[in-house]
Parts: C-alpha cells; sequence; structure tokens
C-alpha cells in the first residue's frame, strides 16, 4: 500500500473500500445468474450514465427509482466490500456493475448467461476524466500534474490498471451472444438508437412517451442535477468538496488539455497496442 493502492493479482486498486480478501471471495465464489445484468467498464468510460439508463428502461423511463435511492446501490460494484455483501444474497435478477478485468471478474460469469453490457470510450476522454475526477478523491493517489497523470495511464500505473489490458480481455469476448459492445461516443451522438439496442439486446420494450421520460431523466443536466446520481452524497466521504462526476460530458475534451507532443505519443502508443482489434471498436478514431 505504500505507493497509495492496494494491489490485487498484479493490478492497482482503490485504498478505500476494497481488500484482498473480499476480491478474492468476489473472485472465486460469487454467483452470477441467467437473469442478472452486468455494466462492464473501464474507469470513467460513462459507467454511470449507463447505470441511469438501464434503471430507467427497467422502470420504464419512470424516474422514481433513480430519485429516490443513490446509483451504487442500483447497481452495485461486485469488488467493492459494499457492493458485493448487498450483491451476494440478493434474491430475484440483479444489476451488478464492475470496473475489473476479465481475469479478476467472478470466475462464475463464464458459466451463466447473465447479460454483459461493455462500453468503451475514447481512452484520451477518459484519461482526463479521470484526471479531473481522481483529484478530488480522497481514495486514489492524486497526480501532481497532468503530465504525471499521463505517463501513469500509459503505463497502467492507475486502478484497474491498464485500459489497453482492460479493453484486450473484454474483446475476447465479442461475438457472444450475451455480450453486447457500446460506446459513449455512439451513446452521445445518438442516444435514442443506442438506447433502443440496448432494449433489444435485454429484451424490453419502452412506449414512446416512456422512452422520451428516459432520454429526458438520463441527460447530462438531469443527471447532474440529481443528488442521488452525481456523486455529490459522496461529498465528505470518499470525495472532497470540489468531487464532480458530470464535468463536461462530450466526447474529445482531450483536445483541450494534451499538448502536441501528448496527442502524438498517444497516437502512436494506440496504433502499436491496438493494431490487432478491429478500427470499428473505436469509432472515435
Ligand atoms: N448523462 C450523461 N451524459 C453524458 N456524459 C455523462 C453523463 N453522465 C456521466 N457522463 C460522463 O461520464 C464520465 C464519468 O464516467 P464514469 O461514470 O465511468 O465515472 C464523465 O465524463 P467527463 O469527465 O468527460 O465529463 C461524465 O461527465
Ligand atoms: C464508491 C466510491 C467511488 C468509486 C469509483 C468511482 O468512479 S466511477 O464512477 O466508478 O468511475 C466513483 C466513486
Amino acid at each position: 500500500m505504500s505507493d497509495g493502492y492496494m494491489w490485487f493479482e498484479g493490478v492497482p486498486f482503490p485504498t478505500m473500500g476494497f481488500t484482498p480478501e473480499l476480491m478474492r471471495e468476489a473472485w472465486e465464489s460469487f454467483v452470477f445468474k441467467d437473469e442478472d445484468v452486468l455494466i462492464l467498464t473501464y474507469p470513467k468510460s460513462g459507467t454511470n450514465w449507463l447505470i441511469e439508463i438501464v434503471c430507467l428502461i427497467c422502470s420504464k423511463g419512470d424516474p422514481k427509482w433513480i430519485q429516490s435511492v443513490p446509483i451504487w446501490e442500483h447497481s452495485p460494484w461486485v469488488e467493492t466490500e459494499d457492493g458485493y455483501n448487498s450483491l451476494k444474497d440478493k434474491e430475484g435478477p440483479r444489476l451488478i456493475t464492475s470496473h475489473l478485468p476479465i481475469q479478476l471478474i467472478p470466475k462464475s460469469l463464464f458459466n451463466s448467461k447473465a447479460k454483459v453490457i461493455y462500453l468503451i470510450r475514447n481512452p484520451r476522454d477518459v484519461l482526463i476524466s479521470g484526471y479531473f475526477f481522481w483529484r478530488t478523491s480522497y481514495f486514489v493517489k492524486k497526480a501532481e500534474s497532468l503530465k504525471e497523470y499521463f505517463e501513469c495511464f500509459i503505463k497502467g500505473n492507475v486502478i484497474y490498471g491498464s485500459w489497453f489490458d482492460h479493453i484486450h480481455g473484454w474483446m475476447s469476448m465479442r461475438g457472444k451472444e450475451n455480450f453486447l459492445i457500446l460506446s459513449y461516443e455512439e451513446l452521445k451522438r445518438d442516444t435514442r438508437s443506442t438506447v433502443d439496442k440496448i432494449c433489444q439486446f435485454l429484451g424490453r420494450k419502452l412506449e414512446p412517451e416512456e422512452l422520451n421520460s428516459l432520454l429526458k431523466n438520463s441527460s447530462f443536466q438531469v443527471m447532474k442535477e440529481n443528488k442521488m446520481s452525481n456523486l455529490s452524497l459522496l461529498r465528505g466521504q470518499f470525495l472532497d468538496e470540489n468531487g464532480i462526476l458530470l464535468r463536461k460530458g462530450t466526447s474529445g475534451d482531450w483536445k483541450n488539455h494534451f499538448t502536441v507532443a501528448q496527442a502524438e505519443a498517444f497516437d502512436k502508443i494506440f496504433q502499436d497496442k491496438m493494431a490487432d482489434l478491429p478500427r470499428e471498436l473505436f469509432p472515435w478514431q
């Protein structure tokens, strides 16, 4: 823990809310059920937006649930202490969230028909989003500068490890019928069609007015003002007074922060590391 992380199986994790004992128990013993839905992302890829959308699909666009219960209770993170404890004995179909790399997800996933939605985002925007968010958190080591954070991100020396490894690992699941891959960029560009895609995958149908209510209640502005969704309830405990989940909510903000040299270096690393995966997976390119 001396470097500000809790290391588990070679991957760095936050020091609050995570323990090696619990992560091992979850990995080996957590049982996924066929009727579960798992939301999987690398942190800062739009996880909470996707959770809000899936919750609103389940409630047929009715915002009561998302306005009355904190977002992390709707779809707990299976790898955290609180999340694991609230999920493990829960009856019925569950919404579950995780940022885990494929090699650390509870092993039972691979013997279940649980539906998995993997949300991918331009890693440059993930990097910038993480830089600003983790600076306000008490559970992740703070980078002194964007330059320092950029270097750490490239090396995978950030919580949950390397973005490049995360994508490679999970993309080995592409083509499986219970595995849907979406991008933040398509969700942003055409939210309505992407929500339709999610409904089809989950076998749900929304009436037009239910879909309109979903779109309104999961919009950036409405989520930003919903204290159950914007993580402001975590201020004091996990986040400082500047902690903001819904910061910009755009694609391409990295262009306002990377230097020319950083942009070039990132392009090169991306090409080297991701050349073996189809370009269609990366719609921002
Ligand atoms: N309703 C919404 N519409 C667009 N972006 C959203 C959103 N809700 C959250 N986000 C964005 O998703 C990112 C956080 O991701 P996560 O939920 O995985 O932590 C933040 O990106 P930015 O920091 O670029 O604004 C946040 O603004
Ligand atoms: C519960 C504290 C916590 C953990 C991780 C977070 O980031 S993300 O929303 O999963 O990307 C936020 C809060």
